[in-house]
Formats: C-alpha cells, structure tokens, sequence
C-alpha cells in the first residue's frame, strides 16, 4: 500500500510538471476528429512518450522509496548545498575590494570608534586645526571635481599648465576612491549606461546602499567588460598595436551587444582629443604610484602641517584633516550617485528638468547641494556632462565652476566646455512638452475624429427617426454628431435650447450664434461624439483631424480616452 502511494505521488507530480497533459489529450482528441490521421499520429505518440516518461517517474520513485535510497540522495542534496555554500563564500570574498574596504569603511571606523572612546570632539577643537580641515577639505574636494572628474572624465576644460594635472593627481588621490584611470573610467561607464543593469557601474536600482558603498566594496561581476571599459577609455601603452586596439573595441562591442539593446551611442562619449602621450604617462604613473599619493595626502601631509603650522597633535592631524576630511570627501562624492539618483524622495526635492528618461535629479535642496560639494544638479550633468558646470547659472552653489572659471581667468585653463543657454531652454522645453503629452494622454479628450464613423444625412435621419431614440438629443456641430443626452439635464442653458437644435447643426447657435461657448463647454461636447456627418464638408474636418491629433498625442504616438458619455446605442 505504501509503495503505491509513493507512487502515486510521484505519477501525481509528474502530471504537474506536464501541465499540458490533460489538454494535449483532450486536443488530440478533438483534432482526431476535425484535422485528419496525420496529426492524430503525433498527438498519440506524444501520449506514448508521456506514459514512458510516467513509468520512468513511478520506477525511479520505487528505486528512491528504499531508506539506504532515500538517505544517499539526503547526503548527496546536503553535500550540493554545503558546495554551493562554500562557493558562494568564495566569490563573496574573492569580489570584495579590499583597499576600498580600508580606505571607505575601516579608517573612518576606526577613526570615528576613537573620537568615542577617547572622548575627543567631532570637530578639532583646535582653531587652527579647524581652519586648516576646512582648507584641506576644499582642496582634496577641487581636486577630485574638477580633475578626475571634470577633466580626466569629462574633458571639460583643457590644461595649460602640466603641473595642474599633477596637482589634480596627487591630491585627488587624498580621497581614497581609487586611481584616475579607474574612477574616471567608471564614471564614463555610468554616464553611458546609466540604468542600464550590470553595466551602469552605480546602478541605482540595485538600491541606495549599493549605489553609495556596494560599488566601491564589491567588484563587478563582468569585470572582462569593464576591464575592457577602462583599456579602451584610457589605454595605457603607446606600445598596443591598432589590431590590439581594434580588437579590443570589438570584444567590447560584442560584449555590450550580447548584455542586451541598449538605447545608448556605444562611440566614445568623451573625444580624447586631449589624452595625448604625456596624459597617458600621467594616468599610468598615477594608477602605478597610486598608494604612495594615497598616503602622502590622506597622513603625512594632515599629521606634518597640523603638528608644525597648527601646533597641534600628530593624532589630531591624522583624525581631522586626515581621515575624518577623507571621509567626508567621500560621502561628499558618493552622494551624487546615490542620493541624486534616488526618484520621488521628497527630502531631496528632485526635479527632472531636462530629462526623466534616467534616475539622474536635479536635488533643489541646499543641504543635498552642500553635501555633495554643488554637484546636486545631476539631472543637467547627464545632459550635458561636458559642461564645466553643473547648472548654467552662475550663481548657483557650484565651488567647482568658480574654481575652473577663476583658473580660466587666470590663463591656467582655456576652452571651458559651456552648454549655450539656448540649447539648455530647448531641453527644458521638450520635457516640459513630455511631461505634458503624457498627462494630456492619460485624460478622456473623447473618440478622435479619424476615429468616429461616417453617417450619411440619410442615416442620420433614420436614427433620430427611430423610436427607440426618441428620449435622445442628437446635434451636430461642425459637422460632427453628438449625442448630448447624458448632459442634456445639467445643461446651463437649460433643456429647451437644446431640444431645439436636436437633429439639426448647432454650429452657430453653440459658438456664439445664441451663446459664446466657453473652451471647457467645446472639451465637454467632444466627449459626446457619436460619427461624423457625411455632408461633403470633409476638408473641414480633415483640417480639425491633423490639429486635434498633433494636440493629444502622446510619446507613442497613440491618443487614448473614451467618450465619457458615449451611449451603447451611439457605439
Ligand atoms: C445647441 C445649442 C446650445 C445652445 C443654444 C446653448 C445655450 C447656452 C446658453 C444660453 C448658456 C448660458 C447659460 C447661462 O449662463 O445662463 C449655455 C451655457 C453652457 N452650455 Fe450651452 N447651449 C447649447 C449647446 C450646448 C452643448 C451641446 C453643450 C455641451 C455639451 C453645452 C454646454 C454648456 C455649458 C458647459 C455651459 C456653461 C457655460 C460655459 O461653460 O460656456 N451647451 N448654453
């Protein structure tokens, strides 16, 4: 008995995982009947090879219902699962980013643990120390903005002077979010396929912490692509053959071809116009001496100037100007990513003003821009990344467009990158006009013209004719029926007005003839059409036909809405 019921079981599960089981027989059935031998065959060979199937199912089930069976297939799941265990520690471990780790997460900790157990304040209290902090902080911030950022990323600006570049380099490295060719190369990658899972580096829809910190802590998944990525944005020997070259545009085509379509332009984003031979020598000797730089900026120093000009302590120096203002250049940078990517979080007060295809915002609010040093207006970095600025006013809080503004004018920097106003009024425009196609698309502006049917004079007269429309009231303006029953006792003018036009074209008494209609009156009244009247005015309305459509379309094209009021008997 109990054999069979295992059995039957498993037969049981076997129909559930053949779901088409009981169709297919019932279809071979009828199609026996209704479409000939031919495929009858096929459906009772289907059925033949279901029952082997079923057998085997039954027979492995008696094999399995054996207790020596049953506890080797137990070990063998366990042993499966510790595997899977294992291997999954080990790629969690093998992708962690460990110099990140340190620089990101264990000195701030360590750092901040300290303030607490020592009880030092949060701030230097030492004024000088302060200042300092807040120098340093300033620097290391310019630096990483409109260095890696601005200039080695974007291409913003040129430099006229090499040692601005190295300036950039070494004291960009104060904030511990990697080399330039690194960081630079990321970034490039998540203004190209911002959104776009696995290749937008900082992919916010993979949640907020992870678009912070998770980036950072955990290496990518596809790392061919993005090692692939950073050698094609910023190669790194003059020695790399053009077959090497094209070679290497091709795996990374290829590769971005198979992760799926992608909307975006796969040519470089940046011309690297300006990523001549000693911008070359630069990044790989930047990438090569990037911990010394690390620790020379982020110790030495923090620890030297605030021991022999703020006549403070040497921990002081590594807490404050040192690790805490790294920390803060961090969250500062990090933000932007994260926070001014996050959608309908009302403490940031986003905007999309240029473009809601992306999650890129523009956060309105002050604190988010201090945050993130005035790189808040994200939604007009992605639209115009090139831009040395990150909005075209001047005045809004941006330390970085003053400070590459300020080096144009003191002839260090020459051929800023400015978006012309008129091309950032354009995009305004067009989102303004997206958004408003979009919710004019979601309202009822009643059937469209092209859409309704033509009724003859004749037939017109038939339906007003009819008894069973004899309660209903059918008027025609320009040209177009409508069937103005539902409204007929809301109607200001009362009843009698209307009654009086029934059948008949109302067209000057409704635009002024008895009353001047307001535009809320004329969008009532196309909620109400019923055909067209086929009275050979038909340049008229095709005319009507091309304005309305252009009106209320929306993104695809389609115009939606029914008519309200739109009786059965009128469909
Ligand atoms: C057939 C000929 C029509 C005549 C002679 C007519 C006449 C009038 C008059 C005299 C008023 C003013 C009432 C007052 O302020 O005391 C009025 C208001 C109004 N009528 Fe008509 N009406 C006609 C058809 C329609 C139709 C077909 C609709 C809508 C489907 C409509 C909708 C309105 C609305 C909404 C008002 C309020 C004022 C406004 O929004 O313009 N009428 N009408």
């Amino acid at each position: 008995m109990p054999m069979n019921g295992t059995a039957n079981t498993i037969k049981n599960e076997a129909d559930e995982r053949m779901p088409n089981h009981g169709q297919d027989k019932g279809q071979s059935q009828s199609q026996d009947q209704g479409q000939g031998k031919g495929q009858s065959q096929g459906q009772s060979q289907g059925q033949k090879t279901m029952k082997i199937q079923r057998r085997k199912v039954a027979s492995s089930s008696h094999q399995s219902s054996s207790p020596h069976n049953l506890l080797n297939q137990a070990q063998k799941l366990k042993k499966t699962r510790i595997h899977e265990i294992k291997k999954k520690r080990r790629d969690f471990v093998r992708r962690i980013n460990y110099v990140h780790l340190l620089t990101v997460v264990i000195l701030p900790f360590l750092a901040l643990s300290y303030i607490l157990y020592s009880g030092e304040s949060i701030l230097p209290a030492n004024q000088k120390t302060m200042y300092f902090t807040i120098i340093y902080y300033n620097i290391t911030m310019l630096a990483f903005t409109s260095g890696y950022h601005k200039y080695f990323a974007h291409n913003s600006f040129k430099v006229k002077f090499g040692a601005l570049k190295y300036f950039f380099a070494v004291f960009g490295s104060s904030c511990g979010l990697g080399s330039i060719r690194w960081w630079a190369s990321l970034h490039r990658a998540h203004h190209r396929f911002t959104e776009d899972t696995e290749r937008d580096p900082y992919l916010i829809k993979r949640g907020f912490i992870f678009s912070h910190y998770g980036w950072l802590l955990k290496k990518p998944k596809v790392t061919t692509f993005y090692d692939n990525f950073i050698s094609q944005e910023f190669p790194l020997s003059d020695q790399r053959t053009d077959e090497e070259l094209k070679h290497l545009e091709y795996t990374l085509q290829n590769e971005v071809a198979e992760m799926g379509n992608n909307d975006h332009d796969t040519s470089d984003e940046v011309s690297r116009e300006d990523y001549d031979e000693s911008t070359q020598s630069l990044l790989a000797w930047q990438q090569r001496t990037y911990p010394i730089w690390f620790l020379t900026t982020t110790l030495l120093i923090p620890i030297i100037i605030t021991k022999f000009l703020c006549h403070d302590s040497m921990v002081h120096g590594l807490l404050y100007p040192g690790i805490l203002r790294m920390f803060l250049c961090q969250q500062s940078l990090l933000s932007t990513e994260s926070i001014c990517h996050l959608k309908r979080i009302q403490v940031t007060i986003p905007t999309q003003p240029f473009n809601d295809k992306n999650s890129s915002q523009n956060c309105l609010n002050p604190l988010v821009a201090l945050l993130t040093y005035g790189q808040s207006q994200q939604n007009f970095h992605h639209e115009f990344p090139h831009d040395y600025r990150c909005d075209n006013g001047f005045f809004t809080y941006d330390p970085t467009k003053w400070f590459i503004w300020t080096m144009e004018k003191l002839g260090i920097v020459h051929e800023l990158c400015r978006t012309p106003d008129n091309l950032v009024v354009h995009l305004n425009l067009q989102q303004q006009q997206r958004v408003i196609n979009r919710t004019k698309s979601q309202l009822n502006w009643g059937t469209p013209i092209s859409k309704l049917p033509l009724i003859s004079p004749k037939d017109f007269k038939n339906i007003i004719a009819s008894s069973s429309n004899k309660d209903r009231i059918y008027i025609v303006i320009q040209s177009i029926i409508h069937d103005i029953t539902p409204f007929m006792d809301q109607h200001p003018g009362g009843v009698p007005l209307l009654k009086a036009s029934h059948g008949k074209d109302a067209t000057k008494a409704f635009y002024g003839g008895v009353y001047g209609h307001s535009t809320a009156a004329i969008n009532l009244l196309a909620t109400m059409r019923i055909g067209i009247l086929n009275n050979g005015n038909d340049e008229e309305v095709w005319k009507r036909v091309v304005k309305e459509e252009g009106e209320v379309e929306d993104e695809s094209g389609s115009r939606t809405g029914q008519a309200q009021y739109r009786t059965a008997e009128a469909a």
